[in-house]
């Protein structure tokens, strides 16, 4: 199904996920007019209104905005590069990055780990990480043969208890992988959140979502 999620077109559902994405989309929303009235991290609700009785956010896992929107549940969200890579972008049409949420994806060692050597060796190497599509892809273009271990969050404990060699997981400060007595070895991408949008309610809904979708991009470029 790629519908949306009522048949009446003047209905919104923007997906969020609780946290920094929610925090850094509220300035891009208050500059399209709308204020959520509601708070996420005190109100236990997962549907939040908002001062336009036809804008709705859903509170759903930062990892799962891409498939609320792809089956058309919600009609636009905000949702990482790290995780519209994993999840393949089909069915989202992706208008404009809104540079929030900035980060890197990056391969991190244990201090003291010869990186280098063990990837040329050409022996097998353990990655540990939640981005493995992403990864996987780093490591094929490189030559490089891993096996590939999935985790869903504290990548960084993997090295210290022999789990795996490295992780493939986002770095901003550097204060967690400090604090684990790890080290970045290799820069893969830059990353930020971008907006997306259901396809086909870009369609059916463009004169609800034109301005809203036009308020994020000037507003993410100021
Ligand atoms: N330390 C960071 N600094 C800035 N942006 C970050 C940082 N960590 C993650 N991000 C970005 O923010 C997005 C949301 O991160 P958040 O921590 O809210 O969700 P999560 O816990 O990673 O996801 P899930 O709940 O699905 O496991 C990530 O997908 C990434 O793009
Ligand atoms: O370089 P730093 O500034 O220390 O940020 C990096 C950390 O931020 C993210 O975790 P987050 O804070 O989102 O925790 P979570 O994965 O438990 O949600 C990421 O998974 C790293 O662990």
């Amino acid at each position: 199904m790629n519908g949306s999620n009522t048949g009446d077109n003047s209905q919104l559902i923007l997906a969020l996920s609780k946290g920094r994405i929610f925090e850094d989309t509220m300035p891009l929303l208050e500059a399209a007019g709308i204020k959520v009235l509601e708070n996420p991290e005190t109100s236990r609700k997962l549907i939040l209104a908002t001062n336009d009785p036809n804008v709705r956010v859903i509170i759903v896992r930062a990892s799962d905005v891409p498939t609320y929107v792809q089956y058309g549940a919600a009609d636009f969200g905000v949702a990482g590069k790290d995780v519209l890579l994993e999840h393949g972008g089909e069915g989202l049409y992706q208008p404009i990055d809104l540079n929030i949420a900035s980060c890197r994806m990056s391969v991190a060692v244990q201090a003291g780990f010869d990186y280098e050597k063990a990837v040329h060796q050409g022996a097998r190497l353990r990655v540990a990480t939640k981005f493995v599509h992403t990864a996987r892809e780093h490591f094929a273009a490189k030559g490089v043969h891993v096996d590939l271990i999935k985790l869903y969050g504290s990548m960084e404990l993997a090295p210290l208890v022999g789990l795996s060699d490295a992780i493939v997981d986002l770095v901003s400060t550097g204060s967690t992988l400090r604090a684990n007595n790890l080290v970045e070895v290799e820069h893969i991408m830059e990353i930020s959140s971008r907006l997306v949008v259901n396809q086909a309610a870009l369609k059916l809904k463009r004169e609800r979502l034109q301005p809203i979708i036009e308020a994020f991009e000037r507003a993410s470029q100021a």
